[in-house]
């Protein structure tokens, strides 16, 4: 699967959004990863559905938008109209993981299906065939800046084998921690979607980039 790199405009210049996130796309960022966070599900509260749409002009990179709300499929419509390409949302924040993606499927979206660092692939065995993609945490969602936990890698691993013997198509996204030595980690457990806020963010962002592809190319 071809290897991307989303940068999280989570640690972009809030007061300088839409010229970071313009900027994206001449810096070589294959998807642009789009926080939302309620306050509920999470700690932090960042934005909803009308910034994504005001974004929405600065580029035609892809919007992997990462719901950490509580039931995500309330907003379904609303972000789908907003110019979101996928919604991935966490199997702990509905009692309806299954009907929450398949109306993602049917608003026009790409589906993904998110666990936190405490929560087992088990979890979401049965909803395998339905998703785009899954995306593993590799922080307590709500921050940027937290520290890799490498046991999540075990998880990414349990996710590559299940896709192969049950013939499946999901993209592996892992989040949180992600720098020029975790990517590797990461991909030679199997993940291919690679977020990254503060790695990509703290300095120059097109040498930040570009440094992480360089890993992904590097042997391992
Ligand atoms: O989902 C997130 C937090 O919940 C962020 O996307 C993630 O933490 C990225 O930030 P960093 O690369 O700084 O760890």
């Amino acid at each position: 699967m071809k290897n991307k790199i989303a940068p999280s405009i989570l640690s972009a210049d809030f007061g300088n959004f839409a010229r970071d996130v313009k900027h994206l796309e001449t810096a070589g960022a294959d998807l642009v990863h789009i926080d939302v966070m309620d306050g509920h599900f999470v700690d932090n509260l960042t934005f909803g559905a009308g910034v994504v749409s005001a974004l929405r002009s600065q580029t035609s990179l892809f919007f992997d938008v990462h719901m950490m709300v509580e039931n995500p499929e309330k907003y379904v419509d609303d972000f789908a109209k907003a110019g979101a390409d996928s919604m991935s949302i966490h199997v702990e924040a509905t009692n309806h993981i299954h009907g929450a993606l398949q109306k993602i499927k049917n608003a026009g979206m790409k589906a993904s299906v998110v666990i936190n660092p405490g929560t087992p692939v088990e979890a979401i065995k049965t909803v395998l065939p339905l998703v785009d993609m899954v995306l593993v945490m590799t922080v307590n969602p709500g921050f940027g800046g937290q520290k890799f936990i490498p046991e999540m890698m075990d998880k990414v691993r349990e996710l590559t084998q299940i896709r192969t013997d049950k013939k499946l198509n999901f993209e592996i996204e892992v989040d949180g921690g992600i720098d020029d030595q975790t990517i590797k980690v990461a991909k030679a457990a199997g993940a291919n979607v690679f977020v990254a806020g503060s790695f990509v963010f703290n300095g120059e962002v097109e040498k930040n980039i570009e440094k992480l592809k360089e890993e992904l190319m590097e042997k391992l």
